[in-house]
């Protein structure tokens, strides 16, 4: 029979032991106190058993009963053991000082955040105080602030984290009692169980006693001894059972155990986690702590040298301002005459800015008195000066008509046009028109061999320009304003620059043109005193029929009415008129005329040279001052060829187009012819034309005919033609002789061209009133006679 020795560990401190007959208990502080009962239990049963097994040698299968329960008690000593430990080295309380020293840090940094601030504070006040470093000090407080508020941003997150943490013990600890309350379950249990071994195991001890105690029979007790061996053998087999599930709940319990540890390698990777974090912390506080002291003593250093500059700099000014007392000190002896001649002055200044309104009032009444009387005076100069200047003009216009009158109301001029590119056609052309250098008033025309010399009012050569043209023709045209009425024609064979003269050109405009801008300038010039409207109305000519050509029918034909108020005056109905201010609306007139001009023809040259166009410009003004009222009427003729297609045996509609252009030229002959010679009669109604410029060539009008010749030796004919109808308009004299004169029709072309040759050297200019070079010369030849009319 072997002994078997179990060693067991020496009581843990802390623990009492209490003792109830042969089972003894160990409560107290202990972690372990169910395993250390059940071991102290098992050591007691251990050396009941070996008695038993001394006695009992026989006995030898209870061996492996002792040796099972000998290993189950060592690994739970071994279990308790480790717990032990376990519990010794990473008991929760380490978490909860790691947690308390956080807070106890977190404690701290608080009072030192709170030291900062109050040492911020201070430093605010300081620099409140020096005001000379304000800006500086704005700049670092900022700073501060932003640093502050940064600092308090890491605290609050700190404090997040510690929060965290203190949250995860709590976690671990609940945990680890989790734990240890079921170790404590399992014991008990554990200790239950043993505690039914061990009444077993007493009562199988007691019934081995009791069959001790027995008298021995030999037979009887062999027999029992099997009985009881079996009975044994079933107590063992409990036991091993027993064992087994002991075993089982070993296991289990080792299991608990692992996880327990691994929850403890857990936490311990926490609190290490935690520890690097707080070192962390530490050293970042640390830090902060190091840059605001660091930043406090820079301001401090700072704020040190700003009040030591300021005193310096106060020194200096305090030097300086003592310096500037004692001068003005020095000053002040020295000004102190000088004051009281200043408040001797300012008190008489006073007196007379007291007197001064009564003063001015005085003033101004004599001024007002004094400027009353020069306005008056000035009125009065100006009246006179008014009427003086209203006697000139009335003078200056007498004298223009006298002087007009003295030219001739009727007056002629003729224009020899250049030799155009277009005339030469690769042969030679001869000019056969030649001037007097010493007189502008004459032209001669070789003519079949001949010289033929005309005078009329004014000759222009074919290098006179539109400009000089229209200088001797304004005259004429300004008396339009003055309320006369003026007729221009231009008198001519096609292509002789009737047109030319009448319209001009782009960028060199004829009369048409420059005696509206003219009647612009004028009109502008008497916008003092005088309100006037110009209007325009163009109309045409053709076989005797009468077209507006502004209007927006132009093909209609107009009639020529007497006017239903009595005055006798003639008017054509729906005429279209536009009023004119500036040179662009003429432009647009002309744009209209000549486009409805255009619209009613194939040929406008054709057209043009057997249409008459009248421009007609009516010229009304008041005198805002008098209200006196005037109308002036201009008209400006671009007449037909005046070439005698007649004679060239044309026919059809020629024929008819040329009757009734030598109709018409013929009739203005004769109105002309009449009004020069002062006829009780004027035949005006013979055509469109004069009826319709009937008003502007009868009475105090003024007429000018601009006779068109080419200086063409093809042309001679023609412009001997157009000459001789000049001669005869300008010969026609006014006076007593012309009075007498008989009312004759005008020549007609045929007739004429006979006078011509019957007496080609004549000159009807040698009778005219004007003291012409060639009347003289003619005088002189003695051949200066006035042809029959
Ligand atoms: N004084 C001048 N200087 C330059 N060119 C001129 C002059 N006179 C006329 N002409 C030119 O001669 C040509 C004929 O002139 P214009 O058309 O004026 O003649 P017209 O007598 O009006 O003819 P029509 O009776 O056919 O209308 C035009 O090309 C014109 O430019």
């Amino acid at each position: 029979m072997q002994a078997f020795q179990l060693e067991l560990p020496p009581p843990l401190t802390g623990g009492r032991f209490f003792g109830v007959g042969k089972y003894s208990y160990l409560v107290g502080a202990h972690p372990l106190p169910m395993i250390q009962k059940m071991v102290e239990s098992m050591s007691q049963l251990q050396k009941e058993e070996l008695q038993v097994q001394d006695k009992e040698h026989r006995k030898g299968c209870r061996g492996l009963l002792y040796q099972q329960v000998e290993n189950l008690q060592e690994k739970v000593f071994i279990h308790a053991e480790e717990v032990n430990k376990l519990r010794s080295e990473e008991d929760g309380t380490d978490l909860e000082k790691h947690r308390d020293l956080l807070a106890t840090e977190n404690e701290r940094l608080k009072q030192e955040l709170e030291a900062c601030k109050l040492q911020l504070q201070e430093l605010t006040n300081q620099r409140r105080s020096c005001e000379e470093c304000e800006y500086q000090r704005t700049e670092n407080n900022a700073l501060l602030q932003e640093s502050l508020s940064q600092l308090q941003l890491e605290v609050a997150e700190k404090n997040a984290q510690i929060l965290k943490q203190e949250l995860e013990v709590q976690q671990k600890m609940d945990c680890l009692n989790e734990v240890e309350q079921r170790l404590n379950d399992s014991l008990r249990e554990r200790a239950k169980a043993k505690e039914r071994f061990n009444f077993r195991l007493w009562e199988s001890q007691q019934t081995i006693a009791s069959l001790k105690a027995q008298p021995p029979q030999i037979k009887y007790i062999v027999k029992r001894v099997e009985v009881e061996s079996s009975k044994l053998k079933e107590a063992l087999n409990e036991a091993q059972s027993q064992n087994r599930s002991l075993e089982e709940q070993v296991g289990m319990q080792s299991q608990v155990l692992k996880e327990m540890e691994q929850q403890l390698q857990d936490s311990r990777n926490i609190s290490t986690w935690l520890r690097s974090q707080i070192q962390k912390y530490e050293s970042e506080v640390e830090r902060v702590h190091r840059e605001m002291v660091e930043v406090v003593q820079t301001m401090k250093d700072e704020k040190n040298r700003a009040i030591e500059d300021a005193f310096m700099q106060a020194q200096t000014e305090m030097k300086a301002v003592h310096e500037n007392l004692a001068g003005v000190r020095t000053n002040l002896l020295t000004l102190q005459p000088a004051l009281r001649t200043l408040t001797n002055d300012y008190n008489s200044l006073k007196r007379q800015v007291r007197d001064f309104p009564l003063m001015l009032q005085r003033a101004l009444q004599t001024t007002r008195a004094e400027i009353g009387e020069v306005v008056e005076e000035v009125r009065n100069t100006n009246h006179e000066l008014l009427c003086k200047y209203r006697r000139e003009l009335q003078l200056r216009k007498k004298y223009h008509n006298e002087l007009v009158r003295l030219k001739g109301n009727i007056r002629v001029f003729c224009r020899v046009r250049p030799v155009m590119e277009e005339d030469v056609d690769g042969l030679e052309v001869m000019n056969m028109v030649t001037f007097d250098p010493e007189d502008d008033a004459v032209l001669h025309l070789y003519h079949k061999g001949k010289l033929v010399s005309f005078e009329l009012d004014k000759v222009f050569p074919p290098e006179a320009t539109q400009q000089d043209v229209f200088q001797e023709v304004q005259d004429l045209i300004t008396s339009c304003i003055d309320g006369y009425n003026v007729c221009i024609f231009a008198y001519g064979q096609t292509g002789s620059g009737k047109t030319y003269t009448m319209e001009g050109m782009q960028g060199n405009p004829g009369i048409n043109q420059r005696a509206l801008q003219l009647l612009f300038a004028e009109v502008a010039e008497k916008a003092l005193d005088w309100e006037y409207t110009i209007s325009v109305n163009m109309v045409e000519i053709y076989n005797e029929a009468l077209r507006d050509l502004l209007g927006k029918e132009p093909h209609g034909k107009l009639d020529i009415k007497l006017c239903p108020d009595g005055s006798g005056h003639l008017y054509v109905p729906g005429l279209t008129e536009f009023t004119v201010k500036s040179v662009e609306d003429i432009n647009r007139v002309f744009e209209i005329g000549h486009m409805n001009r255009v619209t009613e023809c194939t040929n406008l040259n054709e057209h043009s040279s057997r249409s008459h166009a009248l421009l007609i410009v009516t010229v009304s003004g008041v005198d805002s001052s008098t209200g006196i009222r005037t109308t002036g009427k201009l008209n400006l003729v671009d007449l037909a060829g005046s070439e005698r297609v007649g004679k060239s045996g044309a026919e059809g509609s020629r024929l008819r187009e040329a009757q009734y252009i030598n109709k018409s030229l013929s009739a203005l002959g004769d109105v002309i012819y009449a009004l020069r010679s002062r006829q009780n009669h004027v035949p005006f109604r013979n055509s469109k034309l004069t009826y319709l410029l009937q008003d502007s060539l009868s009475g105090e009008s003024k007429t000018l005919m601009m006779v068109q010749v080419s200086p063409l030796e093809k042309n001679t004919g023609e412009t001997l033609y157009s000459l001789k109808f000049a001669q005869r308009v300008r010969s026609v004299e006014l006076g007593p002789m012309a009075k007498k004169t008989e009312v004759v029709s005008f020549p007609p072309a045929d007739q004429m061209e006979l006078d011509s040759r019957s007496s080609p050297n004549s000159s009807p200019g040698a009778s005219s009133g004007r003291p012409g070079s060639l009347r003289k010369k003619l005088q002189i030849s003695g051949r200066g006679k006035s042809p029959p009319l």
